[in-house]
């Protein structure tokens, strides 16, 4: 197969002008099958497992491309976990890989790791008929530095410098995704009997949802005048590193504004989602700060609802932020929603309003 330079010039033009991570995937796939002339393209996401020690990673296979159809998965298999104690991934992973897809008419397959930081983050799996050439090898190897280049710059323009968490002009996006997401399940279950039927079975079971919760730290102005501003960014950069440890690695983390946070939670129940703020909310309230000592937070705490604008959520939210801080702080208010089956408070920290 002869390399095709335009096309890839045009592939790496229409790669580097995404910043919708799921978007550069399917782009890079469409790119690399038409190039390499490909039966199929799998992309796993990969990730240091956390029950096990640090040499075991699990992958999760998000995206296929075969046969004109691109097909997206979400969920992690912990089937999948791969045990690992070499800096080179691929020789073990190719095994792995050769286990989980193994389809007949593949005749030869090439496995590239794509880091972040440099990390092991999506593994392509390229099948096809054509023995791989060396000139492929190269023109792979160029096409996947350039997107590994444009993952950390956006990853760079999107972070917070001083917390690590998203910052703010991100929000919108993410917010969007998600109301995509729940857009599509409405989508389906209307098209589908089956679904419709799955759907409800499923939200009588678990009352699947989005949440999103508007955190600020209490008297921070009095932590700064006390101790000074670099301990106060220091209990900045602490309450991120809590909310990094106490959240699921599906929900988005921000720092919105000075002391300001938003997490962007689900899908999940709603007592679960509540527990969640709340067990964050203790655990802050029971750290001790370097210096400053105790520090609290109040937490403002609504669902989505479908078809809704991020400026009405964040507004209820901030409502009932707004009543945690009225109420004495060091507490969680969720908000009313008209369609919202309220829960009764689980102990004396959670207020409704
Ligand atoms: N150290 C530090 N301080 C910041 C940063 N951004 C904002 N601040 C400070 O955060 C403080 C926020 O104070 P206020 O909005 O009055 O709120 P508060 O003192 O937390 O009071 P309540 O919210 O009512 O509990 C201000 O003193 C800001 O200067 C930052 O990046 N680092």
């Amino acid at each position: 197969m002869p390399l095709k330079p335009f096309i890839m010039l045009d592939a790496m033009a229409d790669l580097t002008s995404l910043d919708d991570r799921d978007a550069l995937l399917i782009s890079l796939g469409i790119s690399l099958q038409e190039i390499f002339d490909l039966e199929r393209v799998d992309f796993y996401h990969c990730r240091p497992s956390t029950e096990h020690p640090q040499a075991v990673w699990q992958i999760k296979k998000t995206l296929s491309l075969a046969n004109g159809e691109i097909q997206q998965a979400w969920q992690w298999r912990p089937q999948n976990t791969l045990n690992s104690d070499s800096a080179d991934f691929d020789p073990i992973l190719k095994s792995a890989l050769s286990d989980l897809n193994t389809a007949e008419s593949i005749h030869f397959r090439l496995v590239r790791t794509l880091k972040m930081n440099d990390q092991p983050h999506v593994l392509i799996d390229c099948q096809g008929k054509h023995l791989f050439k060396q000139t492929d090898l190269r023109a792979l190897q160029g096409m996947t530095r350039i997107y590994e280049n444009h993952i950390s710059l956006l990853k760079y323009s999107e972070t917070d410098t001083l917390t690590g968490l998203l910052n703010r002009k991100t929000l919108e996006r993410h917010f969007q995704k998600i109301m995509g997401s729940q857009e599509k399940t409405h989508a389906i279950s209307i098209e589908d009997a089956s679904a419709i039927e799955e759907n409800n079975r499923r939200s009588q079971q678990e009352d699947d949802s989005y949440f999103l919760a508007v955190m600020d730290i209490d008297h921070f102005k009095r932590i700064n005048d006390q101790f000074g501003h670099i301990y106060g960014d220091e209990v900045l950069l602490l309450i991120a590193q809590l909310m990094q440890a106490s959240f699921r690695s599906g929900d988005y983390l921000f720092r919105f504004g000075g002391e300001e946070f938003v997490i962007l939670m689900g899908p999940q129940g709603e007592s679960s989602a509540i527990f969640a703020v709340e067990r964050f909310r203790e655990r802050v309230a029971q750290t001790t700060f370097p210096q400053v000592g105790q520090v609290t937070i109040s937490i403002g705490f609504t669902r989505l609802l479908h078809s809704e604008v991020l400026s009405t959520v964040l507004g209820r939210a901030d409502e009932a932020l707004y009543q945690s801080k009225s109420n004495g702080r060091n507490k969680v208010t969720i908000a009313p929603v008209d369609t919202l089956n309220i829960h009764h408070p689980v102990n004396g920290s959670i207020e409704l309003f």
